[in-house]
């Protein structure tokens, strides 16, 4: 059995809630040409001119408001998914993070002591569809540094799993406790992207977005196609906890800048709902495996002063799978599942 390591990856969080560290990784996670991809200058200019000096006030106090005694919720929870997979392995479980730290060249270090042998690494994104902003940004990043250092361990990743049954049943099963108090509707409400994007990740250049109904055609670009992966998810929980159609929808939240992102916008629908006679809502984010700022704070918040605002009546945020011991037994398959080349993103060294 070759010696294995394992990394779990997120997104990141900036150090502390301080203006300066949310400054830092603002500057970082937006100048990612995946996320805005602008040519470099107009990037530089966009970030560096506009949007961090202006967001970071206003996002540190965001983080403060959801900040936890041991810091980030979403790295808190990364550590805490991590000692919980560990319980399943002999070989090292680490984290890494895109953006700040730790970064994967303290991830790759990590094993390297607990493991001076170590013959393969198993690198877990930690988001379930492939986005170029998510996952994509997260492998690349994660393959540089691998490929700069000229580790002798092999890399392997797990492939996005948006349609995994155990992640599926994990994702469903954290649902159906809610199901039995009153509501009218469940919204999945998932990170946005920009429609380019879509376009961008669709290597036959021809079918996502022109195509009518491109996301329930068969097509090679459901590899890279974040709005088929996540219709796929949605459609299987909601069979899987027999919902019937007119009882779930999707929306898209965490817009930023004016290009058109995917519709229908999570905000705009909170303020519609009530109206349209949803009055008791259930809502659940499953672009994320573990809580942040994006839904302790923007959806389980905000999304329910609006929504009560609007008319609404009642308002329930159903967490993310966190250390769910369903989710926390589905990576641990993934990594096995790897050998067997099931899940497995070709990596070439
Ligand atoms: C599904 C995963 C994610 C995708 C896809 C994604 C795309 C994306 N994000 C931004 C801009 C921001 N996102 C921010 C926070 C944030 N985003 C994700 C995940 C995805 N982003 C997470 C998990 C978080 C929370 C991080 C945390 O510390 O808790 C932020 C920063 C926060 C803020 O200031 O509001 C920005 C900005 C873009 C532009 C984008 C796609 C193009
Ligand atoms: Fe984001
Ligand atoms: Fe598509």
């Amino acid at each position: 059995m070759a010696k294995k390591g394992i990394v779990l990856m997120n997104l990141g969080s900036p150090d502390s809630t301080s203006v300066p560290d949310v400054r830092r990784y603002l500057n970082e996670f937006l100048m990612d040409e995946r996320v805005i991809d602008k040519p470099f200058l107009l990037r530089f200019l966009l970030v560096r001119g506009i949007i961090s000096p202006f967001r970071a006030p206003k996002s540190a106090k965001a983080y403060e408001s959801i900040w936890w005694k041991e810091g980030s919720p979403l790295i808190e929870l990364t550590r805490q998914l991590r000692d919980k997979v560990q319980e399943h392995f002999e070989g090292p479980v680490t984290i890494s993070m895109r953006y700040g730290n730790p970064t994967p060249e303290a991830a790759y270090n990590d094993l390297l002591q607990r493991e001076p042998n170590l013959e393969e690494v198993i690198l877990v994104p930690l988001y379930p569809h492939y986005a170029m902003s998510s996952y994509e940004t997260a492998v690349e990043h994660m393959r540089t540094v691998y490929k700069k250092k000229k580790y002798s361990f092999a890399l392997k990743v797990v492939a996005p799993y948006y349609k995994h049954p155990s992640y599926i049943n994990a994702l469903a099963q954290s649902i159906q406790p809610y199901l039995s108090q009153d509501y009218d509707q469940l919204l999945f409400s998932y990170h946005g992207i920009p429609e380019r994007h879509i376009l961008k990740s669709d290597p036959t250049k021809s079918h996502c977005m022109q195509v009518e109904n491109c996301c329930y055609k068969a097509s090679e670009s459901h590899k890279t196609c974040y709005r088929h992966q996540l219709t796929i998810t949605t459609e299987l929980v909601a069979k899987k906890l027999a919902l019937s159609k007119d009882q779930w929808q999707i929306s898209y939240q965490s817009r930023l800048l004016r290009d058109p992102w995917l519709a229908p916008s999570t905000q705009e629908r909170l303020q519609q709902l009530p109206g349209e006679g949803v009055k008791k809502l259930l809502i659940v984010c499953p672009a994320f495996v573990s809580d942040c700022l994006e839904t302790l704070e923007e959806i389980a918040v905000e999304g329910k002063k609006e929504f009560l605002h609007s008319g609404g009546e009642s308002y329930t945020y159903i967490p993310c799978l966190n250390t769910d011991k369903l989710w926390v037994d589905t990576v641990a398959e993934l990594v096995r599942e790897v050998d067997a080349d099931q899940w497995t993103m070709a990596m070439e060294n």
